[in-house]
Formats: C-alpha cells, sequence, structure tokens
C-alpha cells in the first residue's frame, strides 16, 4: 500500500461519487474545493473528472495510446461488440474512417440527402391540425432518426424501441434481423445490376453494403452504431433550440426572418439547396449556442491504458477518466453569461478561434481525436432544416413548465408540450 501511494499521485478529491442532482452545482462545489481536475470513486474504481479545456483536450488526442473508451458491459451488449464505439485500435480506426467517408457532406449532397431529409421533415411535420398539442420531443425523434436507413420506415419502430427500453436485448435482434434482411436484398439487386444506386435512394446501409466490404455482423453492428449515436443527440439539440428560442423571443424573431427569407426565395414551394443552407448563419450561431448550453454530451468516458503523467500527477492504469465538457462549455471564466442563451456571442470576432468545433479546447460538443463524431455535419444539417420547416410552418405556445435536467442525461422533463398554429392560417386571418 505504501508503494502504490507513493508511486501515483492523483488530483485532489473525494472518496465517492457527488450526489448527481438536476444541476452542476455539486460540479461547482468540487471545483471551488479541489480545482479544475479532480478525483472520485466511480463504480468501486478511481475516477479522474475534468474541467480542465487542456486536459480535455490531451485525453481525446492520446485515444487509443494512453487512453480508450470505456463503458458498462450492458451498453456494450446493446450496441454490439463489433461497433465503432465499442471496438479499439485499428478496428476502430478502420470503422471510424468508413463512417467519416460516408457521412462526408459532399458525398451525402451526391446522394440527395438535402432532398431526403427536407423529405422526411415535411412527412413529419405535415399532418398536425391547426391548435393540435403536440410533445415536441417525440417528434424531433421521429423526425431525426429516418435518415439512415433509409427507406425502410418499418425499422423506426424498433429504432424506437431499442432506443427507449435499453434492457430489451429482443428488440436488438429484430433489428438485426431487419438489417440483415436488407443487406440480403441489396446483395441480391447488385448481382442483377439493380443496385439501388443506379435508382437513387440508396441510403447509409445501401451505401455500407455496395461500398465496403465488412462481415454482416459487422454490419448490423454498425448500422445499430450510427442510430445509436446519431438518434438521441440530434433529436435533442433539435428540441432544445425550440425551447431556447421560445425563451427568447429576439432570436426567436431574428431565426424566424432569416428562415422566412430563403422561404421567399424558393417561393415557398421549391426545396432548399445547398446555397440556401449556406446561407443561415444566425441559425448556425443558435445550432452552436443549442449545443454549447444544451449539454447534449455531456462528458466522455475513458479509461487510462497505462499509468499516465499528466503536470504532477501520475494516474494509474484502469483509472476512469471524464473529460466534462459541458463543464467548460458553462465555465463563466470561459464564456461570459455562460448560463444565457446568446446566439450573437458566435457573431464576435473574438470568438471565431474559439467557435471552431472540430479542433477548439473550449468548444467541443462532437468530442475530438481518433473518436471525433463522424456525424457532425449531418447532424448540423438535419437540425438546420428541421428548425426551417418548423418555423415557416408553425407557430406554438408552451402549454405546461418545462425544465432542462442534465441526469443521467440532458433533457427537458416534460418533453415539451406545445400546441401548434399554422402560420398559413394566421397569416390568412390577419388579410
Ligand atoms: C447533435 C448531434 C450529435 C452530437 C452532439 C454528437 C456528439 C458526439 C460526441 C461527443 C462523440 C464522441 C464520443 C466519444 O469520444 O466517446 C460522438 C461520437 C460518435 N458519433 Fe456523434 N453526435 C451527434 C450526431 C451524430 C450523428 C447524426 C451520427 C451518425 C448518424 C453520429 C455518429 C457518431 C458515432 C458513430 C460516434 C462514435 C465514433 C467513434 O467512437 O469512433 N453522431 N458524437
Amino acid at each position: 500500500k505504501k508503494v502504490e501511494k507513493r508511486k501515483y499521485r492523483l488530483p485532489p478529491g473525494r472518496t465517492g461519487w457527488p450526489l448527481v442532482g438536476d444541476s452542476f452545482n455539486w460540479y461547482d462545489a468540487d471545483c471551488c474545493r479541489f480545482g479544475k481536475i479532480f478525483s472520485c470513486s466511480l463504480f468501486g474504481k478511481w475516477a479522474v473528472v475534468s474541467a480542465d479545456p487542456s486536459f480535455n483536450r490531451f485525453v481525446m488526442q492520446n485515444e487509443g495510446k494512453l487512453f480508450q473508451s470505456s463503458y458498462p458491459k450492458s451498453f456494450r451488449d446493446l450496441v454490439g461488440k463489433n461497433g465503432v464505439i465499442t471496438v479499439q485500435g485499428d478496428q476502430q480506426r478502420k470503422l471510424h474512417a468508413i463512417a467519416s467517408n460516408m457521412m462526408r457532406l459532399d458525398k451525402l449532397i451526391k446522394f440527395h440527402i438535402l432532398e431526403d431529409i427536407q423529405m422526411v421533415m415535411l412527412q413529419t411535420l405535415a399532418n398536425f391540425h391547426n391548435n393540435q398539442h403536440i410533445s415536441l420531443q417525440d417528434v424531433c425523434r421521429k423526425a431525426s432518426h429516418q435518415i439512415i436507413i433509409k427507406p425502410q420506415a418499418a425499422i423506426n419502430q424498433m429504432v424506437n424501441q431499442l432506443l427507449g427500453v435499453t434492457s430489451d436485448s429482443e428488440a436488438r435482434e429484430k433489428i438485426i434481423g431487419k438489417i440483415n434482411n436488407i443487406i440480403e436484398m441489396h446483395r441480391q439487386m447488385q448481382l442483377q445490376g439493380t443496385g439501388a444506386t443506379q435508382q437513387g435512394g440508396i441510403g447509409v446501409l445501401g451505401r455500407l453494403v455496395e461500398e465496403e466490404s465488412l462481415p454482416d455482423e459487422a454490419v448490423a453492428d454498425f448500422i445499430i452504431n450510427l442510430l445509436f449515436a446519431g438518434n438521441e443527440t440530434t433529436a435533442k439539440t433539435m428540441l432544445f433550440a425550440v425551447y431556447f428560442l421560445t425563451h427568447c423571443p429576439k432570436a426567436m424573431k431574428q431565426l424566424m426572418d432569416e428562415q422566412d427569407g430563403l422561404r421567399r426565395n424558393s417561393n415557398g414551394e421549391e426545396l432548399l439547396t445547398w446555397q440556401d443552407y449556406k446561407a443561415m448563419p444566425f441559425t448556425q450561431c443558435v445550432i452552436d449556442e443549442t449545443l454549447r448550453l444544451g449539454g447534449i454530451a455531456i462528458w466522455l468516458m475513458r479509461e487510462a491504458k497505462e499509468d499516465v503523467n499528466y503536470q504532477d500527477y501520475i494516474i494509474p492504469k484502469g483509472c476512469f477518466i471524464v473529460p466534462f465538457l459541458s463543464a467548460v462549455h458553462l465555465d463563466e471564466n470561459v464564456y461570459e453569461g455562460a448560463l444565457t442563451f446568446n446566439p450573437w456571442r458566435w457573431m464576435d470576432p473574438q470568438n471565431e478561434e474559439k467557435r471552431n468545433w472540430r479542433s477548439s479546447p473550449f468548444y467541443a460538443p462532437f468530442g475530438g481525436g481518433a473518436r471525433f463524431c463522424p456525424g457532425a455535419e449531418l447532424a448540423r444539417l438535419q437540425i438546420a432544416l428541421f428548425l426551417h420547416y418548423f418555423v415557416t410552418t408553425y407557430r406554438w405556445t408552451q402549454l405546461k413548465e418545462d425544465q432542462l435536467s442534465f441526469f443521467p442525461s440532458a433533457r427537458l422533463v416534460n418533453g415539451f408540450q406545445i400546441r401548434l398554429t399554422k402560420r398559413h392560417d394566421e397569416m390568412q386571418e390577419l388579410t
């Protein structure tokens, strides 16, 4: 024991895991007491928790070398042992490269992603009648998950099951069954020279079968990983953006003006183009601010692969490492008025470097290093198009008090219950 004590030097901390409530107050308290990097105990092991941008970056940049991602067994069983999220080393790099390559926007555009997403948004938002009461959380979930497995809508229901009922291994098996059927269908089409590529509308799953040579079980896990990582995160960002806008009328008006302007240009009938997407500067600020304040990916989970020296500390092999991304995003020393929704902060030229979500140590909503989110661009596109169709089609009134809660994951406790009014009808009433 004496030897161990001398050898390792953990950051100061407590012996238990802090009592985690709805807010980040516990974290502030521990930070004040112990500093931006502190230790505590998690699942019976030591954990180093960090709100230090440099340390967080160090951890992300050393993925696969000094650190590796670490998830509980129940999670690994759910998302599959062959998926990019759970594999390590060369296998992770290979799958990550495939995912990043498949989801590059310039590639997706060639496969009509802009039109596909807009059709999904139009279908999801089309059928609400005037004064309809909805849970926006449910609508956002629906709007976000139809992109990956286009056009097999039947899978969507099961995906919901998988994501909602985490202990249900049957749901996972059912999805795998469905995915395998689709793989087989694509293979048959390829053999007959009638591949879906030639017909358009192939989707990520189709491209995976046609372009990459992965074993079937790896394809199924790959898709489940994309759904798992992409679904809730994107849906929540859509939901939180509308929530924050509802409580900030000035930002709401500015976003609506920007989106109405694009609608007028397209006569309100044609779909938006790539140029339109590039002409939404304020909407992009709203998305960035939502990702900062909303805490969609609150923290990352890592494990030290070997004893790690960092500054004065010697962190033992096997210790959990928790880069606490949201704590940096909500740090008053990094962001003035950190707890206020202020999309205009991102227009300040002084914040240009800080805003770069690929490289900034202060702003990492999509992580960094070897596990940087491969779906980041796709997610942003989906969110922008959702906001476009939502605000240009409806006005809404909040029906029930709601509030953000961050534990166990970021959410609105009441799912954001609202009543919709069609803007078209509203305008007719005015004339
Ligand atoms: C606003 C939406 C999103 C947010 C905030 C987000 C955030 C993140 C973060 C922080 C990570 C890093 C996790 C880590 O280092 O342990 C990550 C990884 C990942 N994301 Fe996203 N994500 C979003 C949307 C998406 C979408 C739409 C997809 C795919 C369709 C996707 C697929 C993935 C995958 C596959 C990984 C794992 C990469 C790896 O481990 O190599 N994400 N995401």
